[in-house]
Protein backbone atom coordinates (compact mmCIF):
# COMPACT_ATOMS: atom_id res chain seq x y z
CA UNK A 1 0.00 0.00 0.00
CA UNK A 2 1.22 3.52 -0.59
CA UNK A 3 -1.33 6.40 0.17
CA UNK A 4 1.35 8.91 0.79
CA UNK A 5 0.51 12.03 -0.16
CA UNK A 6 2.78 12.40 -3.60
CA UNK A 7 2.58 16.08 -3.55
CA UNK A 8 3.46 18.57 -0.05
CA UNK A 9 0.07 19.91 0.44
CA UNK A 10 -0.21 23.28 -0.76
CA UNK A 11 -2.62 25.70 -1.77
CA UNK A 12 -3.31 23.48 -4.80
CA UNK A 13 -6.53 21.94 -3.33
CA UNK A 14 -9.46 23.00 -4.72
CA UNK A 15 -11.16 26.36 -2.70
CA UNK A 16 -14.08 28.64 -3.76
CA UNK A 17 -13.26 31.52 -5.62
CA UNK A 18 -16.08 33.63 -3.70
CA UNK A 19 -15.66 32.68 0.41
CA UNK A 20 -17.69 34.85 2.22
CA UNK A 21 -15.60 36.23 5.01
CA UNK A 22 -16.78 34.90 8.84
CA UNK A 23 -16.24 36.77 11.84
CA UNK A 24 -13.27 35.01 13.82
CA UNK A 25 -15.02 35.14 17.60
CA UNK A 26 -18.12 33.62 15.77
CA UNK A 27 -16.44 30.73 14.27
CA UNK A 28 -14.31 30.19 17.43
CA UNK A 29 -17.86 30.61 19.99
CA UNK A 30 -17.81 28.29 21.98
CA UNK A 31 -15.05 25.71 20.84
CA UNK A 32 -12.21 27.97 22.38
CA UNK A 33 -10.63 27.77 25.94
CA UNK A 34 -9.17 31.72 25.67
CA UNK A 35 -8.15 34.08 22.81
CA UNK A 36 -4.47 35.72 23.18
CA UNK A 37 -4.53 39.13 21.42
CA UNK A 38 -0.83 40.43 19.83
CA UNK A 39 1.91 41.83 22.60
CA UNK A 40 1.20 45.59 22.71
CA UNK A 41 -2.34 45.68 21.91
CA UNK A 42 -3.75 48.73 24.28
CA UNK A 43 -6.60 47.05 26.39
CA UNK A 44 -6.84 43.76 28.26
CA UNK A 45 -9.82 41.13 26.80
CA UNK A 46 -11.00 41.70 22.79
CA UNK A 47 -11.91 45.53 23.69
CA UNK A 48 -10.38 48.00 21.56
CA UNK A 49 -8.94 45.46 19.23
CA UNK A 50 -11.32 44.51 16.65
CA UNK A 51 -10.78 40.31 15.34
CA UNK A 52 -10.44 40.10 12.25
CA UNK A 53 -13.03 38.32 9.60
CA UNK A 54 -11.31 34.80 8.30
CA UNK A 55 -12.11 32.74 4.90
CA UNK A 56 -10.62 30.18 5.06
CA UNK A 57 -9.02 27.61 7.61
CA UNK A 58 -5.34 25.64 6.91
CA UNK A 59 -3.55 23.37 9.26
CA UNK A 60 -0.48 23.98 6.74
CA UNK A 61 1.69 26.69 6.57
CA UNK A 62 2.38 26.42 2.57
CA UNK A 63 -1.08 26.36 2.16
CA UNK A 64 -2.09 30.19 3.47
CA UNK A 65 -3.84 32.19 1.77
CA UNK A 66 -4.56 35.84 2.91
CA UNK A 67 -7.69 36.05 5.47
CA UNK A 68 -6.72 32.34 6.46
CA UNK A 69 -7.10 30.97 9.96
CA UNK A 70 -3.77 28.90 10.35
CA UNK A 71 -4.65 25.66 12.80
CA UNK A 72 -1.04 24.93 14.51
CA UNK A 73 -1.72 21.49 15.56
CA UNK A 74 0.68 19.22 17.82
CA UNK A 75 1.93 16.18 15.02
CA UNK A 76 3.44 13.08 15.60
CA UNK A 77 6.83 14.60 14.06
CA UNK A 78 6.44 18.79 15.07
CA UNK A 79 3.98 21.05 16.60
CA UNK A 80 2.42 23.19 13.41
CA UNK A 81 3.04 26.03 15.90
CA UNK A 82 6.42 25.71 14.62
CA UNK A 83 5.31 27.07 11.39
CA UNK A 84 2.58 29.93 12.68
CA UNK A 85 5.13 32.54 11.60
CA UNK A 86 5.53 31.72 7.97
CA UNK A 87 1.94 31.42 7.85
CA UNK A 88 1.36 34.62 9.21
CA UNK A 89 3.70 36.24 6.45
CA UNK A 90 1.07 34.53 4.16
CA UNK A 91 -1.21 36.08 5.04
CA UNK A 92 -2.91 34.42 7.81
CA UNK A 93 -4.82 36.67 10.49
CA UNK A 94 -5.22 34.74 13.11
CA UNK A 95 -3.57 30.80 14.39
CA UNK A 96 -5.86 28.26 16.51
CA UNK A 97 -3.63 26.10 18.40
CA UNK A 98 -3.32 24.68 22.05
CA UNK A 99 -1.66 25.46 25.15
CA UNK A 100 1.54 24.75 24.21
CA UNK A 101 1.20 26.16 20.63
CA UNK A 102 0.12 29.81 21.96
CA UNK A 103 3.33 28.95 23.89
CA UNK A 104 5.44 29.28 20.59
CA UNK A 105 3.50 31.87 19.56
CA UNK A 106 4.23 34.56 21.30
CA UNK A 107 5.69 37.34 18.84
CA UNK A 108 2.84 36.83 16.45
CA UNK A 109 1.23 40.03 15.65
CA UNK A 110 -2.22 38.00 14.53
CA UNK A 111 -4.82 36.91 17.70
CA UNK A 112 -3.83 33.75 19.04
CA UNK A 113 -7.18 31.14 19.86
CA UNK A 114 -6.28 28.53 22.27
CA UNK A 115 -8.57 25.67 22.66
CA UNK A 116 -7.38 22.49 24.61
CA UNK A 117 -7.73 19.98 21.60
CA UNK A 118 -7.64 21.95 18.80
CA UNK A 119 -7.84 18.69 16.55
CA UNK A 120 -11.40 17.70 17.79
CA UNK A 121 -12.59 21.72 16.67
CA UNK A 122 -11.29 21.94 13.56
CA UNK A 123 -13.78 20.13 11.82
CA UNK A 124 -16.86 22.56 13.03
CA UNK A 125 -14.51 26.15 12.65
CA UNK A 126 -13.99 25.23 9.16
CA UNK A 127 -17.50 23.95 8.64
CA UNK A 128 -18.76 27.41 10.19
CA UNK A 129 -16.13 28.85 8.30
CA UNK A 130 -17.50 27.91 4.92
CA UNK A 131 -21.28 28.28 5.92
CA UNK A 132 -21.54 24.35 6.24
CA UNK A 133 -21.83 23.46 2.73
CA UNK A 134 -22.02 19.44 3.09
CA UNK A 135 -25.87 20.42 4.04
CA UNK A 136 -26.32 22.01 0.12
CA UNK A 137 -25.34 18.48 -1.20
CA UNK A 138 -26.88 14.61 -0.92
CA UNK A 139 -24.01 13.42 0.81
CA UNK A 140 -22.78 9.75 0.40
CA UNK A 141 -19.55 8.53 2.74
CA UNK A 142 -18.06 4.88 1.93
CA UNK A 143 -15.55 3.12 4.67
CA UNK A 144 -14.15 -0.13 4.83
CA UNK A 145 -11.17 -1.60 4.33
CA UNK A 146 -11.32 -2.49 -0.02
CA UNK A 147 -13.56 -1.24 -2.56
CA UNK A 148 -13.90 2.31 -1.25
CA UNK A 149 -12.62 3.92 -4.04
CA UNK A 150 -14.67 1.64 -6.43
CA UNK A 151 -17.80 2.29 -4.56
CA UNK A 152 -17.64 5.87 -4.92
CA UNK A 153 -16.90 5.63 -8.78
CA UNK A 154 -19.96 3.57 -9.04
CA UNK A 155 -22.11 6.23 -6.91
CA UNK A 156 -20.92 9.09 -8.78
CA UNK A 157 -21.83 7.34 -12.11
CA UNK A 158 -25.21 6.66 -10.82
CA UNK A 159 -26.10 10.10 -9.43
CA UNK A 160 -24.61 11.66 -12.72
CA UNK A 161 -27.52 9.10 -14.67
CA UNK A 162 -29.84 10.15 -12.69
CA UNK A 163 -29.03 13.77 -13.83
CA UNK A 164 -26.84 15.37 -10.57
CA UNK A 165 -24.29 17.21 -10.92
CA UNK A 166 -21.69 15.35 -8.94
CA UNK A 167 -18.67 15.76 -6.84
CA UNK A 168 -16.17 12.94 -5.24
CA UNK A 169 -13.41 13.04 -2.55
CA UNK A 170 -11.12 9.81 -2.56
CA UNK A 171 -7.60 8.23 -2.48
CA UNK A 172 -7.40 8.80 -6.63
CA UNK A 173 -8.98 12.28 -7.26
CA UNK A 174 -11.43 14.90 -6.16
CA UNK A 175 -13.77 16.15 -8.68
CA UNK A 176 -16.19 19.12 -8.63
CA UNK A 177 -19.00 19.42 -11.39
CA UNK A 178 -16.25 17.48 -14.05
CA UNK A 179 -13.22 19.88 -12.49
CA UNK A 180 -10.21 17.36 -11.28
CA UNK A 181 -7.90 17.70 -9.26
CA UNK A 182 -5.44 14.52 -8.05
CA UNK A 183 -5.81 13.91 -4.21
CA UNK A 184 -3.10 14.24 -1.57
CA UNK A 185 -4.99 12.01 1.18
CA UNK A 186 -7.91 9.64 1.10
CA UNK A 187 -10.17 11.81 3.09
CA UNK A 188 -9.07 15.27 3.09
CA UNK A 189 -8.22 17.09 6.69
CA UNK A 190 -11.04 18.82 7.80
CA UNK A 191 -9.96 22.60 6.68
CA UNK A 192 -9.63 21.13 2.79
CA UNK A 193 -12.38 19.37 3.03
CA UNK A 194 -14.75 22.06 4.34
CA UNK A 195 -13.33 24.48 1.49
CA UNK A 196 -14.03 21.78 -1.06
CA UNK A 197 -17.65 20.98 -0.38
CA UNK A 198 -17.66 24.94 -0.30
CA UNK A 199 -16.32 24.85 -3.96
CA UNK A 200 -18.98 22.09 -4.97
CA UNK A 201 -21.56 24.16 -3.78
CA UNK A 202 -20.18 27.31 -6.09
CA UNK A 203 -19.76 24.44 -8.77
CA UNK A 204 -23.78 23.53 -8.51
CA UNK A 205 -22.53 20.13 -7.59
CA UNK A 206 -26.01 18.52 -5.71
CA UNK A 207 -24.42 15.25 -4.48
CA UNK A 208 -21.58 14.10 -3.44
CA UNK A 209 -20.05 10.60 -3.14
CA UNK A 210 -16.96 10.47 -0.97
CA UNK A 211 -14.19 7.76 0.91
CA UNK A 212 -14.00 7.99 4.61
CA UNK A 213 -10.64 6.36 5.70
CA UNK A 214 -10.58 5.30 9.36
CA UNK A 215 -7.46 7.68 9.48
CA UNK A 216 -10.25 10.28 8.95
CA UNK A 217 -12.41 9.14 11.49
CA UNK A 218 -9.82 8.75 14.18
CA UNK A 219 -8.34 12.17 12.99
CA UNK A 220 -11.38 14.69 13.24
CA UNK A 221 -11.35 15.14 8.97
CA UNK A 222 -15.00 14.40 8.89
CA UNK A 223 -16.36 16.32 11.58
CA UNK A 224 -19.23 18.75 11.07
CA UNK A 225 -20.13 16.07 7.78
CA UNK A 226 -23.54 14.08 8.29
CA UNK A 227 -23.92 11.69 5.86
CA UNK A 228 -27.17 11.17 4.05
CA UNK A 229 -26.24 7.44 3.66
CA UNK A 230 -23.15 5.78 5.05
CA UNK A 231 -21.99 2.54 3.46
CA UNK A 232 -19.26 -0.27 4.79
CA UNK A 233 -17.84 -2.48 2.21
CA UNK A 234 -15.83 -4.74 4.36
CA UNK A 235 -13.32 -5.39 7.38
CA UNK A 236 -10.04 -7.10 6.80
CA UNK A 237 -6.42 -6.84 8.27
CA UNK A 238 -5.10 -3.18 7.14
CA UNK A 239 -3.57 -0.04 8.68
CA UNK A 240 -2.93 -1.53 12.34
CA UNK A 241 0.38 0.21 12.27
CA UNK A 242 -1.95 3.04 13.14
CA UNK A 243 -4.77 1.18 14.88
CA UNK A 244 -3.01 -1.43 16.88
CA UNK A 245 -5.63 -3.90 16.73
CA UNK A 246 -8.23 -5.23 14.52
CA UNK A 247 -11.11 -4.17 17.61
CA UNK A 248 -10.22 -0.67 17.49
CA UNK A 249 -9.76 -0.47 13.75
CA UNK A 250 -13.18 -1.92 13.58
CA UNK A 251 -14.44 0.64 16.25
CA UNK A 252 -12.97 3.10 14.39
CA UNK A 253 -15.02 2.33 11.23
CA UNK A 254 -18.42 2.11 13.39
CA UNK A 255 -17.94 5.36 14.57
CA UNK A 256 -19.39 6.13 10.99
CA UNK A 257 -22.40 4.79 11.87
CA UNK A 258 -23.40 7.19 14.75
CA UNK A 259 -25.96 10.30 14.62
CA UNK A 260 -23.47 12.63 14.59
CA UNK A 261 -22.11 11.04 11.58
CA UNK A 262 -24.38 9.98 9.38
CA UNK A 263 -28.63 9.38 8.99
CA UNK A 264 -28.72 6.20 7.88
CA UNK A 265 -26.32 3.30 6.51
CA UNK A 266 -25.80 0.09 4.02
CA UNK A 267 -23.71 -2.70 5.50
CA UNK A 268 -22.21 -5.62 3.07
CA UNK A 269 -23.03 -9.02 4.81
CA UNK A 270 -20.71 -11.28 2.69
CA UNK A 271 -21.32 -15.07 3.59
CA UNK A 272 -18.89 -16.36 6.14
CA UNK A 273 -15.12 -16.05 7.51
CA UNK A 274 -14.62 -12.73 9.85
CA UNK A 275 -15.92 -10.62 7.32
CA UNK A 276 -19.42 -11.26 8.35
CA UNK A 277 -18.78 -11.20 11.73
CA UNK A 278 -17.46 -7.88 11.58
CA UNK A 279 -20.53 -7.10 9.64
CA UNK A 280 -22.92 -8.69 11.66
CA UNK A 281 -21.51 -6.55 14.87
CA UNK A 282 -21.63 -3.38 12.61
CA UNK A 283 -25.14 -4.13 11.87
CA UNK A 284 -26.08 -4.95 15.74
CA UNK A 285 -23.80 -2.30 16.71
CA UNK A 286 -24.89 1.30 14.85
CA UNK A 287 -26.90 3.52 16.48
CA UNK A 288 -28.63 5.22 13.42
CA UNK A 289 -30.97 2.96 11.08
CA UNK A 290 -28.49 0.45 8.86
CA UNK A 291 -29.74 -2.11 6.63
CA UNK A 292 -28.12 -5.20 5.41
CA UNK A 293 -26.67 -6.28 1.66
CA UNK A 294 -26.67 -9.54 1.99
CA UNK A 295 -23.99 -11.67 -0.60
CA UNK A 296 -25.55 -15.16 0.18
CA UNK A 297 -28.56 -14.89 -1.92
CA UNK A 298 -30.48 -16.23 1.68
CA UNK A 299 -31.81 -13.17 2.75
CA UNK A 300 -31.25 -14.14 5.98
CA UNK A 301 -31.76 -10.22 7.71
CA UNK A 302 -34.33 -7.66 6.47
CA UNK A 303 -33.17 -5.86 3.86
CA UNK A 304 -31.38 -6.09 0.37
CA UNK A 305 -30.05 -9.20 -1.24
CA UNK A 306 -27.92 -10.10 -4.10
CA UNK A 307 -29.62 -13.08 -6.65
CA UNK A 308 -29.20 -14.39 -9.63
CA UNK A 309 -25.18 -13.57 -10.28
CA UNK A 310 -23.97 -14.43 -13.74
CA UNK A 311 -21.03 -13.40 -14.20
CA UNK A 312 -19.56 -13.28 -18.15
CA UNK A 313 -16.10 -12.84 -19.22
CA UNK A 314 -17.14 -8.98 -20.51
CA UNK A 315 -19.99 -7.85 -17.91
CA UNK A 316 -22.03 -9.57 -14.67
CA UNK A 317 -25.70 -9.04 -14.13
CA UNK A 318 -27.55 -9.60 -10.61
CA UNK A 319 -30.80 -8.90 -9.43
CA UNK A 320 -31.40 -6.78 -6.00
CA UNK A 321 -34.43 -7.99 -3.56
CA UNK A 322 -35.47 -5.96 -0.94
CA UNK A 323 -38.16 -8.22 1.70
CA UNK A 324 -40.22 -5.34 0.74
CA UNK A 325 -40.80 -6.83 -2.38
CA UNK A 326 -38.63 -3.90 -4.10
CA UNK A 327 -36.64 -5.52 -7.11
CA UNK A 328 -33.94 -3.99 -9.37
CA UNK A 329 -31.74 -5.63 -12.16
CA UNK A 330 -28.06 -4.46 -12.60
CA UNK A 331 -25.77 -4.99 -15.20
CA UNK A 332 -22.06 -4.10 -14.48
CA UNK A 333 -18.73 -4.21 -16.62
CA UNK A 334 -16.75 -4.34 -13.90
CA UNK A 335 -15.05 -7.84 -13.08
CA UNK A 336 -14.89 -10.18 -10.22
CA UNK A 337 -16.85 -10.91 -7.16
CA UNK A 338 -15.74 -8.41 -5.24
CA UNK A 339 -17.02 -5.70 -7.38
CA UNK A 340 -20.36 -6.97 -7.80
CA UNK A 341 -20.77 -6.07 -4.07
CA UNK A 342 -19.06 -2.81 -4.52
CA UNK A 343 -21.92 -1.72 -7.33
CA UNK A 344 -25.13 -3.42 -5.34
CA UNK A 345 -23.64 -1.35 -2.44
CA UNK A 346 -23.53 1.55 -3.76
CA UNK A 347 -27.02 1.25 -5.92
CA UNK A 348 -28.79 0.21 -2.57
CA UNK A 349 -26.96 3.29 -1.11
CA UNK A 350 -28.64 5.43 -3.88
CA UNK A 351 -32.18 3.50 -2.89
CA UNK A 352 -31.08 4.11 1.01
CA UNK A 353 -31.08 7.68 0.28
CA UNK A 354 -34.86 8.10 -1.45
CA UNK A 355 -34.32 7.37 -4.93
CA UNK A 356 -37.69 4.86 -6.27
CA UNK A 357 -36.42 1.59 -7.99
CA UNK A 358 -38.06 3.13 -10.86
CA UNK A 359 -35.96 5.90 -11.21
CA UNK A 360 -32.71 4.48 -10.62
CA UNK A 361 -34.01 1.46 -13.09
CA UNK A 362 -34.75 3.84 -15.89
CA UNK A 363 -31.45 5.60 -15.34
CA UNK A 364 -29.65 2.78 -15.61
CA UNK A 365 -31.21 1.45 -18.96
CA UNK A 366 -30.43 4.82 -20.38
CA UNK A 367 -26.62 4.60 -19.26
CA UNK A 368 -26.18 0.98 -20.53
CA UNK A 369 -25.84 -0.56 -17.00
CA UNK A 370 -22.84 0.60 -14.45
CA UNK A 371 -20.00 1.36 -16.72
CA UNK A 372 -17.41 2.90 -14.46
CA UNK A 373 -13.84 3.60 -15.41
CA UNK A 374 -11.98 3.31 -12.36
CA UNK A 375 -8.09 4.51 -12.36
CA UNK A 376 -5.91 1.36 -11.23
CA UNK A 377 -8.83 -0.82 -10.41
CA UNK A 378 -8.39 -4.39 -12.36
CA UNK A 379 -7.37 -1.53 -15.42
CA UNK A 380 -6.65 -4.45 -18.20
CA UNK A 381 -3.94 -2.64 -19.77
CA UNK A 382 -2.80 -4.80 -21.92
CA UNK A 383 -3.51 -8.63 -24.06
CA UNK A 384 -1.56 -11.34 -25.37
CA UNK A 385 -0.37 -11.27 -22.48
CA UNK A 386 -3.61 -9.66 -20.35
CA UNK A 387 -1.92 -7.57 -18.00
CA UNK A 388 -3.93 -5.94 -15.03
CA UNK A 389 -3.15 -2.80 -12.92
CA UNK A 390 -4.72 -3.47 -9.58
CA UNK A 391 -4.57 -1.72 -6.31
CA UNK A 392 -4.67 -4.83 -4.22
CA UNK A 393 -2.21 -3.74 -1.38
CA UNK A 394 -3.48 -6.13 1.92
CA UNK A 395 -3.56 -10.15 1.63
CA UNK A 396 -7.60 -9.82 1.71
CA UNK A 397 -7.49 -7.51 -1.60
CA UNK A 398 -4.33 -9.59 -3.19
CA UNK A 399 -6.53 -12.64 -2.96
CA UNK A 400 -9.41 -11.58 -4.52
CA UNK A 401 -7.85 -10.31 -7.36
CA UNK A 402 -5.90 -13.58 -8.37
CA UNK A 403 -9.54 -15.32 -7.77
CA UNK A 404 -10.97 -12.99 -9.90
CA UNK A 405 -8.82 -13.29 -12.91
CA UNK A 406 -8.10 -16.98 -12.43
CA UNK A 407 -11.38 -18.07 -14.17
CA UNK A 408 -10.58 -16.21 -17.83
CA UNK A 409 -6.90 -17.09 -17.48
CA UNK A 410 -6.01 -19.97 -19.90
CA UNK A 411 -2.70 -20.18 -19.21
CA UNK A 412 -0.59 -19.28 -15.81
CA UNK A 413 -1.13 -16.43 -13.58
CA UNK A 414 1.76 -14.08 -12.74
CA UNK A 415 1.51 -11.84 -10.13
CA UNK A 416 4.07 -8.65 -9.44
CA UNK A 417 3.87 -7.00 -6.01
CA UNK A 418 5.30 -5.56 -2.94
CA UNK A 419 4.74 -4.58 0.41
CA UNK A 420 5.24 -0.99 1.65
CA UNK A 421 7.96 -0.24 4.16
CA UNK A 422 7.67 1.89 7.17
CA UNK A 423 3.93 0.02 7.50
CA UNK A 424 1.94 -2.75 9.03
CA UNK A 425 4.67 -5.42 8.72
CA UNK A 426 2.36 -8.02 10.13
CA UNK A 427 0.73 -8.27 6.56
CA UNK A 428 3.89 -8.89 4.21
CA UNK A 429 4.19 -12.56 5.16
CA UNK A 430 0.39 -13.42 4.72
CA UNK A 431 0.95 -11.34 1.45
CA UNK A 432 3.06 -13.92 0.12
CA UNK A 433 1.49 -16.59 1.41
CA UNK A 434 -1.76 -15.71 -0.43
CA UNK A 435 -0.10 -15.09 -3.81
CA UNK A 436 2.01 -18.02 -3.79
CA UNK A 437 -1.45 -20.12 -3.02
CA UNK A 438 -3.02 -18.66 -5.77
CA UNK A 439 -0.70 -17.74 -8.45
CA UNK A 440 1.68 -19.75 -10.49
CA UNK A 441 4.54 -17.53 -10.66
CA UNK A 442 4.91 -15.09 -7.62
CA UNK A 443 7.32 -11.92 -8.16
CA UNK A 444 8.11 -10.26 -5.70
CA UNK A 445 9.73 -6.40 -5.74
CA UNK A 446 9.07 -3.19 -3.87
CA UNK A 447 6.14 -0.64 -3.37
CA UNK A 448 6.94 2.19 -1.29
CA UNK A 449 9.67 1.41 0.60
CA UNK A 450 9.32 4.74 2.55
CA UNK A 451 12.57 4.92 5.06
CA UNK A 452 12.98 1.14 5.13
CA UNK A 453 15.39 -0.81 3.24
CA UNK A 454 13.98 -2.41 -0.17
CA UNK A 455 15.39 -5.94 0.40
CA UNK A 456 14.03 -6.35 4.53
CA UNK A 457 10.51 -5.71 3.42
CA UNK A 458 11.07 -7.90 0.24
CA UNK A 459 12.83 -10.57 2.13
CA UNK A 460 9.58 -10.88 4.82
CA UNK A 461 7.53 -11.02 2.01
CA UNK A 462 9.40 -14.04 0.40
CA UNK A 463 9.84 -15.62 3.77
CA UNK A 464 5.59 -15.99 3.51
CA UNK A 465 6.11 -17.02 -0.09
CA UNK A 466 8.30 -19.23 0.10
CA UNK A 467 6.36 -21.15 3.26
CA UNK A 468 3.75 -21.21 1.55
CA UNK A 469 5.29 -23.11 -1.31
CA UNK A 470 7.42 -26.01 0.49
CA UNK A 471 3.62 -26.14 1.92
CA UNK A 472 2.40 -27.15 -1.11
CA UNK A 473 1.19 -24.24 -2.50
CA UNK A 474 0.46 -23.95 -6.27
CA UNK A 475 3.05 -21.28 -7.49
CA UNK A 476 6.08 -23.03 -9.14
CA UNK A 477 8.07 -20.09 -9.42
CA UNK A 478 8.83 -17.85 -6.71
CA UNK A 479 11.57 -15.01 -7.62
CA UNK A 480 12.97 -11.29 -5.87
CA UNK A 481 12.99 -8.70 -8.55
CA UNK A 482 14.20 -5.02 -8.35
CA UNK A 483 13.88 -2.16 -9.25
CA UNK A 484 9.73 -2.01 -9.69
CA UNK A 485 9.76 -1.24 -12.85
CA UNK A 486 12.34 -3.84 -14.34
CA UNK A 487 10.06 -6.45 -12.43
CA UNK A 488 6.76 -5.46 -14.47
CA UNK A 489 8.90 -5.38 -17.60
CA UNK A 490 10.69 -8.94 -16.73
CA UNK A 491 7.16 -10.18 -16.14
CA UNK A 492 5.36 -8.91 -19.16
CA UNK A 493 8.38 -10.16 -21.59
CA UNK A 494 8.78 -13.31 -19.81
CA UNK A 495 5.09 -14.61 -20.11
CA UNK A 496 3.05 -16.79 -22.83
CA UNK A 497 0.21 -15.06 -24.53
CA UNK A 498 -2.24 -16.69 -22.85
CA UNK A 499 -1.09 -15.78 -19.19
CA UNK A 500 -2.22 -13.35 -16.98
CA UNK A 501 0.16 -10.73 -15.30
CA UNK A 502 -1.55 -8.98 -12.72
CA UNK A 503 0.58 -5.96 -10.85
CA UNK A 504 -0.49 -5.24 -7.79
CA UNK A 505 0.02 -3.18 -5.27
CA UNK A 506 0.10 0.70 -6.60
CA UNK A 507 -2.84 0.92 -9.25
CA UNK A 508 -2.87 4.58 -10.04
CA UNK A 509 -0.27 6.09 -8.12
CA UNK A 510 2.75 7.72 -10.14
CA UNK A 511 5.41 8.41 -7.72
CA UNK A 512 7.04 5.59 -5.70
CA UNK A 513 8.75 7.40 -2.20
CA UNK A 514 12.34 6.05 -1.21
CA UNK A 515 14.07 7.59 1.51
CA UNK A 516 11.96 10.59 1.51
CA UNK A 517 11.94 11.24 -2.26
CA UNK A 518 9.06 10.81 -4.85
CA UNK A 519 10.31 8.84 -8.21
CA UNK A 520 8.08 8.79 -11.34
CA UNK A 521 6.71 5.28 -11.02
CA UNK A 522 3.48 4.62 -12.73
CA UNK A 523 2.67 0.63 -13.27
CA UNK A 524 0.48 1.04 -16.05
CA UNK A 525 3.01 3.27 -18.25
CA UNK A 526 5.52 0.31 -17.35
CA UNK A 527 3.49 -2.53 -18.48
CA UNK A 528 2.38 -0.91 -21.47
CA UNK A 529 5.85 0.10 -22.60
CA UNK A 530 6.95 -3.68 -22.17
CA UNK A 531 3.62 -4.98 -23.96
CA UNK A 532 4.68 -2.47 -26.59
CA UNK A 533 8.15 -3.99 -26.97
CA UNK A 534 6.84 -7.15 -26.75
CA UNK A 535 4.57 -6.48 -30.03
CA UNK A 536 7.47 -4.65 -31.57
CA UNK A 537 9.54 -7.76 -31.17
CA UNK A 538 6.75 -10.11 -32.20
CA UNK A 539 6.07 -7.71 -35.79
CA UNK A 540 10.25 -8.03 -35.64
CA UNK A 541 10.15 -12.13 -35.32
CA UNK A 542 7.10 -12.70 -38.33
CA UNK A 543 8.83 -9.98 -40.90
CA UNK A 544 12.40 -11.36 -40.39
C1 LIG B 1 -0.89 9.16 10.62
C2 LIG B 1 -1.46 10.38 10.00
O1 LIG B 1 -2.50 10.34 9.39
N1 LIG B 1 -0.74 11.49 10.15
C3 LIG B 1 -1.23 12.77 9.70
C4 LIG B 1 -0.80 13.79 10.71
O2 LIG B 1 0.62 13.77 10.68
P1 LIG B 1 1.50 14.15 11.93
O3 LIG B 1 0.75 14.12 13.20
O4 LIG B 1 2.71 13.29 11.83
O5 LIG B 1 1.89 15.65 11.60
P2 LIG B 1 3.33 16.31 11.66
O6 LIG B 1 4.09 16.01 10.42
O7 LIG B 1 3.97 16.05 12.98
O8 LIG B 1 2.95 17.87 11.56
C5 LIG B 1 2.22 18.54 12.60
C6 LIG B 1 1.49 19.69 12.03
O9 LIG B 1 2.41 20.59 11.41
C7 LIG B 1 1.96 20.95 10.15
N2 LIG B 1 3.12 21.22 9.31
C8 LIG B 1 4.08 20.26 9.16
C9 LIG B 1 5.18 20.52 8.34
C10 LIG B 1 5.28 21.76 7.65
O10 LIG B 1 6.22 22.05 6.90
N3 LIG B 1 4.28 22.66 7.84
C11 LIG B 1 3.21 22.43 8.65
O11 LIG B 1 2.34 23.29 8.76
C12 LIG B 1 1.16 19.73 9.66
O12 LIG B 1 0.18 20.10 8.70
C13 LIG B 1 0.51 19.26 10.94
O13 LIG B 1 -0.73 19.89 11.12
O14 LIG B 1 -1.27 15.07 10.32
C14 LIG B 1 -0.77 15.47 9.03
C15 LIG B 1 -1.36 16.83 8.72
O15 LIG B 1 -2.68 16.70 8.52
C16 LIG B 1 -1.21 14.48 7.97
O16 LIG B 1 -0.69 14.87 6.72
C17 LIG B 1 -0.68 13.13 8.35
O17 LIG B 1 -1.07 12.21 7.39
C18 LIG B 1 0.01 11.47 6.84
C19 LIG B 1 0.73 12.28 5.77
C20 LIG B 1 -0.48 10.20 6.20
O18 LIG B 1 0.21 9.61 5.40
N4 LIG B 1 -1.64 9.75 6.55
C21 LIG B 1 -2.15 8.53 5.98
C22 LIG B 1 -1.71 7.32 6.77
C23 LIG B 1 -3.66 8.61 5.93
O19 LIG B 1 -4.29 9.46 6.53
N5 LIG B 1 -4.24 7.70 5.15
C24 LIG B 1 -5.67 7.61 4.98
C25 LIG B 1 -6.03 6.45 4.06
C26 LIG B 1 -5.92 5.17 4.73
C27 LIG B 1 -6.56 4.08 3.88
O20 LIG B 1 -5.87 3.50 3.05
O21 LIG B 1 -7.75 3.78 4.07
C28 LIG B 1 -6.20 8.84 4.27
O22 LIG B 1 -7.34 9.24 4.54
O23 LIG B 1 -5.49 9.31 3.37
N1 LIG C 1 -15.28 -5.13 -2.00
C1 LIG C 1 -14.02 -5.49 -2.04
N2 LIG C 1 -13.58 -6.47 -1.24
C2 LIG C 1 -12.30 -6.84 -1.25
N3 LIG C 1 -11.37 -6.32 -2.07
C3 LIG C 1 -11.74 -5.35 -2.89
C4 LIG C 1 -13.07 -4.87 -2.90
N4 LIG C 1 -13.15 -3.89 -3.81
C5 LIG C 1 -11.91 -3.73 -4.32
N5 LIG C 1 -11.06 -4.61 -3.79
C6 LIG C 1 -9.62 -4.76 -4.02
O1 LIG C 1 -8.99 -3.74 -3.25
C7 LIG C 1 -8.25 -2.86 -4.11
C8 LIG C 1 -8.52 -1.45 -3.69
O2 LIG C 1 -9.84 -1.14 -4.10
P1 LIG C 1 -10.40 0.30 -3.86
O3 LIG C 1 -9.38 1.28 -4.28
O4 LIG C 1 -11.74 0.41 -4.45
O5 LIG C 1 -10.49 0.25 -2.27
P2 LIG C 1 -10.17 1.36 -1.21
O6 LIG C 1 -10.96 0.96 -0.01
O7 LIG C 1 -10.43 2.67 -1.80
O8 LIG C 1 -8.65 1.20 -0.94
P3 LIG C 1 -7.77 2.30 -0.18
O9 LIG C 1 -8.42 2.74 1.04
O10 LIG C 1 -6.54 1.56 0.13
O11 LIG C 1 -7.62 3.41 -1.14
C9 LIG C 1 -8.74 -3.13 -5.52
O12 LIG C 1 -7.71 -2.84 -6.40
C10 LIG C 1 -9.15 -4.57 -5.44
O13 LIG C 1 -8.02 -5.39 -5.58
Amino acid sequence: MSHVPTTAPGPAGLRPARPTPRPLDEVVEGVAQRVVLPAGTPSAGTRGFVLPTVSGVVIDNRAALPDDLFVALPGARVHGARFAADAVARGAVAVLTDDAGAAQCGGLDVPVVVADDPRAVLGEVAARVHGRPAEALATFGVTGTNGKTTTTYVLDTLLAALGRTTGLVGTVETRSAGRAVPSALTTPEAGDLQALLATMREDGVDALAMEVSSHALALHRVDAVVYDVAGFTNLSQDHLDFHGDLDSYFSTKATLFAPDRSRRGVVVLPGGGEGRAWAQRLLDEATVPVVALDLTGRGERDGWTVLDVEAGAHQQEFRLVHADGRSLDVTTTLPGGFNLANVALAVVMVLESGVGVDDLAAALTRSGGVRPVVPGRMETVGDRPRTVVDFAHNPDALALALDALRPTTAGRLVVVFGATGERDRGKRPIMGRVAVERADVVIVTDDDPHGEPAGQVRAEVLEGARAAQAAGGRATVVREAAPRARAIRDAVLDAGPDDTVLVAGRGHEVWQEIDGVNHPLDDRVEARAALADRAAKDTGEQDA
